[in-house]
């Protein structure tokens, strides 16, 4: 029988000391962000029911989610989507509250990818909700203050990627197919795989939409692109939907951020709550997509409130990728209680030289020998022996000499 007793699940892994320091780093570079925005911080359980997101199970796929049961039975998930939990809390325990609603999370997220063995599964997303108001302002503060999310961590090394679902949506109505067959197609155009898709197509009735549908990966880049998306397709609400993201476009670029915003009519995200625009927010030379987000419409009617929401979210580990940390510091200075009286002594020494604003380590060895062999080890350059007198020792990098004086 195998043991895996000393490693982590697939798809998990430990954080040691700098990458823990860079988490910290992004949370609280987000954080500050959103709170200066007027966001207050909302926290929901790891462990919700698997009906929080079945009754939405057709916004993620059920193969995805952890499941396990608890004391009665009843079926749980590892939380997968923190958007869905926090439309939950609105309908629920937010009902009433003045709109809009602006919210901030930090939480970490499971999904599993069981054809994809080296993707984390354990995924630390802050994020952002902002439920009611009115849409077109909404939109333009939460893309925008996405815009301002990536640049804050990144110094401006990022692309934002924009999207109106509706004009897919729009195309879809069109054709005619099986559903089975459009999840098939949905899938293959977020993939970009071109020779599939052609071939999918190819067993659909030839029409209007499916020659739109075959050329959707290709509609990327910048203004250019609407252009060829009106002449492509433009019935069913397609043209309405592209009206108002070319307006989205506009803003943006009136903020000065051309540069850094890409239509892509291609995307089409595996959440399925989304009802109005999406985006994707990219660093350079980050491969995967580090946020994601978009308006959904219609999940918070699932929880029985009818209300228009728009939010994000973002992938702290790849976003953690852009933050240089300090070379990590060992403490100043070593404090080693000569015996076990001196121990209280020790305490309120060390309390004051933290109130100092200095780093002190407290020494757990039970000889002065052992302690200054532990910081030279460590490159702690000041041991202070606490007894009747405060003695200090200064071992001179990588030297001794002063050890025994
Ligand atoms: N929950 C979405 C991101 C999002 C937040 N709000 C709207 N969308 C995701 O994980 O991709």
């Amino acid at each position: 029988m195998r043991y895996y007793d000393k490693i982590t699940p697939d798809g998990t892994r430990d954080l040691l000391f700098a990458e823990c320091e860079q988490r910290s780093q992004v949370t609280k570079a987000l954080k500050d962000l959103f709170v200066s925005q007027g966001y207050r911080r909302v926290m929901t359980p790891a462990l919700e029911f698997y009906d929080v997101f079945g009754k939405a199970a057709k916004y993620l796929p059920k193969e995805t989610m952890y499941k396990l049961t608890d004391s009665k039975g009843r079926l749980l998930v590892l939380c997968p989507d923190c958007t869905v939990p926090v439309a939950r809390l609105t309908a629920t325990r937010l009902k009433g509250m003045p709109l809009p609603l602006r919210l901030y999370y930090n939480h970490n997220i499971y999904r599993g990818f069981p054809e994809r063995k080296s993707k984390s599964v354990e995924i630390n997303q802050v994020g952002i909700e902002l439920i009611g108001g009115s849409s077109w302002r909404s939109d333009l503060e939460v893309v925008e203050l996405a815009a301002r999310s990536l640049d804050k961590i990144s110094g401006g090394k990022y692309r934002l990627e924009l999207c109106h679902i509706g004009y897919f949506k729009a195309i879809m109505g069109s054709l005619d197919t099986d559903e089975e067959t459009k999840e098939e197609i949905r899938l293959l155009i977020e993939q970009k795989n071109y020779a599939s898709l052609t071939d999918i197509l190819g067993k659909a009735q030839e029409n209007k939409a499916a020659r739109a549908l075959r050329k959707l990966p290709g509609l990327f880049g910048g203004e250019e692109v609407f252009e060829k998306a009106y002449e492509l397709f433009d019935e069913n609400g397609a043209k309405e939907s592209l009206d108002y993201l070319k307006e989205i476009y506009e803003y943006l670029c009136r903020l000065g951020l051309s540069d850094k915003v890409i239509i892509d009519l291609g995307l089409v995200n595996l959440a399925e709550y989304y009802t109005g625009i999406i985006f994707r927010g990219y660093f350079d030379g980050v491969g995967e997509q580090v946020l994601s987000g978009g308006r959904y419409d219609t999940l918070l009617g699932q929880f029985g409130e009818n209300q228009g929401s728009i939010g994000f979210g973002i992938n702290v580990d790849l976003a953690s990728q852009m933050v240089k940390t300090e070379p990590e510091k060992v403490p100043e200075i070593l404090v080693f209680a000569k015996d076990i009286q001196a121990i209280p002594n020790s305490v309120h020494y060390r309390k004051a030289l933290e109130k100092q604003g200095k780093t002190v380590e407290n020494s757990v060895f039970d000889t002065l020998e052992e302690t200054l062999s532990y910081a030279r080890k460590k490159g702690i350059l000041k041991v202070h022996l606490v007894g009747e007198e405060i003695m200090e020792y200064e071992l001179g990098k990588g030297t001794d000499a002063d050890e025994d004086n």
